[in-house]
């Protein structure tokens, strides 16, 4: 047991102190703080429950799932409590930070085998752990593995959402979409069978490559096109030319987690007992290699903060393009997802450009991909960029409308749903009596069933609180953190042993270049598994809190729409889309999602100015005032917004039904035919 029973975390803001910012998310900013009573260094991350839009009985049910969870490879929540409109989730600070920040900051081309092999040794344990249990987690990434000073591993952030329960109907999320793109496996894009266990066995295995490159498979690619090349691509894997270092054994693991049948896929425990975990080490050896001479987590994320901020002024100019735009959404892991077909033809048309940097890996990846290397459902020339870096002809705009087509066909089920929607809120819920209650320390975790819906905001609050030496308190700018290597990670750290917080700043080396990587282009095609598929775990899945589990009837409970008037803002159900609402919708959308962008670009391009030109202790003070005084969204926008987001869904339900009709005329189709062919 990792928390010993008597220990109570109070649950009321003002027994925390906080420090200096230590991550950020989607919807979630994650500090160091002090637990005043305790003594004890933790994490909290706080939520912006306005900005999730979000069910509270419905977070409030997962913490009943959450308190089952305990084991020493899953991040659990100490506890968590409302704080005017944010909730605070408290848990056990993990001084190494993601897996994540230690390459971008130290190791930009990943790690070394033995360390790869320990930490997803101990990221499975946590696997075949909540599987056991009938959880999935739906979102393993590096970014989600969080290691502790001592070398301690832990899988974090586990049920990826509280938001996608906005619509009250928590069993349909079987059919959501959730998760992180590049992670995500193609029947969770899918979406015509459901999802189960396996689901996280391909994330896993995307994992392993990230830890092995750096970065993700299509890392550099815009979502549209993660989607496109994960479904209809060879699934990527460790080349046996280019990645020489690694062992058979290690791109056998892969290439078995990363079969596009997840019927051949392994199970966790199985997965468990592969040869390749032979060679992992102890945690001591974690704490020896990769983190010896790290610089303290909120240094390399205050540093990784101003170099995407340095970027952001580097490429300023070319923020001005659309394209550009949607690509800075992607490097910051905003999944803003957009369906609107005149924009999916757009992104797809806009796909070379992306690809027009350079890279020889890519180059590399393309020629071996014209050598033949085995490349699924869609010819090589189509998604090379080689052929993408094309970029102008007139060829390219054909190919964008080809990758559409692709796109819209192994789409056929895709619900439309925005994943911003589904993403960002933290797991755990639990009451607090609030900051002014007389009687909080009495209210346990877990026990208590009401919710303070105190309106004050206590960031604003607690601003006074926060600890003015180590403190860079920020306005939460809920960003989730740039995914892969698409930032130029090379910054050296001052290796200065020493313990805690107090070391020396790293040295930044900041790289004109940008360092985008390129995706795994010449994949191994190996869905000839070791490992049989009677380990296969089978049926659909049901929301059990935050988590899925496998059951039997999870068929959506009909479907319904909503029209939107734009001249009352009023949503109402109806059997079909109205035209208008179809035209009015994506300029909404559209309108809302650049206002909050540029809202979002301006406050880092304040900070960044604030950083460089070495304003420190008051003048942070002051321009921290001036940011939180910028103009919230008005009351309208955040209507259209939430109206926006409802109808989103009520298309995704019309296209699930669709789906659905669909197949049940093939079905008809083919009892006819075959009664036909009887009769004759
Ligand atoms: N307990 C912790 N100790 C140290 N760092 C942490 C801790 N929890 C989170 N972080 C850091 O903060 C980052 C963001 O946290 P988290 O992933 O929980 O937010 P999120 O909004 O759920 O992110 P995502 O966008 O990936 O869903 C993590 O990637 C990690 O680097």
């Amino acid at each position: 047991m990792e928390r010993p029973l008597e220990k109570r975390y109070p649950v009321n803001a003002k027994d925390y102190k906080i420090y200096e910012e230590v991550g950020d998310g989607v919807s979630a900013t994650v500090y160091r703080a002090l637990c005043i009573p305790l003594d004890e260094i933790v994490a909290i991350k706080v939520l912006d429950l306005e900005k999730c839009n979000n069910d509270l009985d419905g977070i409030r049910r997962e913490v009943q799932t959450l308190s089952l969870i305990d084991h020493p490879n899953v991040l659990r929540a100490y506890c968590s409590f409302t704080s005017g409109h944010n909730l605070w989730v408290v848990m056990p600070y993990m001084a190494g930070g993601s897996c994540l920040h230690i390459m971008k900051s130290d190791y930009p081309d990943g790690f070394e085998e033995p360390v790869i092999s320990t930490v997803l040794r101990e990221v499975l344990k946590s696997l075949v752990y909540l599987h056991a249990h009938g959880h999935i987690h739906r979102d393993v990434k590096a970014g989600n593995i969080l290691i502790d000073s001592d070398g301690a591993v832990k899988l974090a952030d586990f049920g990826v959402s509280a938001c996608m329960f906005d619509t009250g109907d928590r069993q349909r999320s079987r059919n959501t979409f959730v998760g992180t793109p590049c992670w995500m496996a193609p029947e969770v894009m899918q979406q015509l069978h459901g999802y189960d266990f396996k689901a996280d066995i391909w994330s896993f295995g995307i994992t392993a490559l990230e830890l092995a490159h750096g970065h993700a498979p299509f890392s550099k690619y815009p979502p549209m096109k993660v989607l496109l090349m994960t479904l209809q691509n060879a699934p990527p894997g460790l080349d046996y030319e280019r990645d020489k270092r690694f062992s058979k054994s290690f791109k056998e693991m892969v290439a078995t987690c990363l079969a596009k049948d997840p019927k051949k896929r392994p199970t966790s425990e199985k997965l468990l007992k592969h040869r390749f975990f032979k060679n992992a080490r102890s945690y001591d050896y974690l704490a020896r290699t990769i983190l010896n001479g790290l610089s303290p987590l909120g240094e390399r994320f205050r540093l990784l903060k101003t170099k995407e901020a340095d970027l952001l002024v580097q490429n300023k100019a070319l923020y001005e393009d659309r394209e550009q735009l949607s690509q800075q959404e992607y490097i910051r892991g905003i999944s803003a997802w957009n369906f609107d077909l005149e924009d999916l033809k757009s992104q797809a048309a806009l796909i070379q450009d992306f690809d027009d940097i350079p890279n020889a890996e890519d180059q590399d990846g393309s020629r071996k991909q014209r050598d033949g290397h085995d490349v699924v459902g869609l010819s090589a020339d189509k998604i090379s960029p080689e052929t993408a870096c094309n970029s102008i002809s007139a060829t390219s705009k054909e190919e964008g409308l080809s990758d559409l087509h692709d796109l819209q066909s192994s789409l056929a089920s895709f619900p439309i749903k925005p994943l911003q929607a589904l993403k960002g809120c933290f797991d755990v819920v639990e009451d607090s009596e609030g900051a002014t209650s007389p009687n909080r320390k009495d209210v346990t975790p877990l026990e208590s069933e009401q919710f303070i819906t105190n309106s004050s905001r206590a960031m604003d609050q607690d601003a006074g609180r926060y600890d003015g030496e180590n403190s860079q308190r920020s306005i939460s700018l809920h960003r989730k953190f740039w995914s892969g290597s698409l930032i130029p990670d090379n910054f050296s750290t001052k290796k200065v042993p020493g313990n805690g917080d107090r070391r020396d700043f790293p040295q930044p080396k900041f790289q004109s270049e940008h360092s985008y990587s390129g995706p795994l282009l010449y994949r191994q095609r190996r869905e000839t598994n070791t490992i049989s598929s009677e380990d296969a775990l089978e049926g659909p899945v049901v929301q059990r809190g935050r988590f899925k589990m496998t059951s039997a009837d999870l068929s959506p409970k009909g479907s319904t729409s909503c029209s939107f008037n734009p001249a009352t803002g009023c949503l109402t159900h109806s059997t079909s889309l109205n035209k208008t609402t179809s035209l009015v919708l994506p300029s909404l959308q559209s309108i809302l999602q650049q206002n909050t962008m540029q809202r979002e670009e301006i406050i880092r391009l304040i900070k960044y100015l604030e950083q460089t030109s070495g304003k420190i202790g008051d003048s942070t003070e002051v321009s921290s005032n001036d940011l939180l005084q910028i103009p919230q969204p008005s009351a309208r926008e955040k209507q259209l917004q939430s109206q926006v987001l409802q109808l989103q869904q009520s298309i995704g339900n019309l296209f699930e039904e669709l789906q659905r009709q669909k197949s049940k005329n093939m079905m008809l189709e083919k009892l006819l035919n075959a009664s036909t062919r009887n009769k004759e």
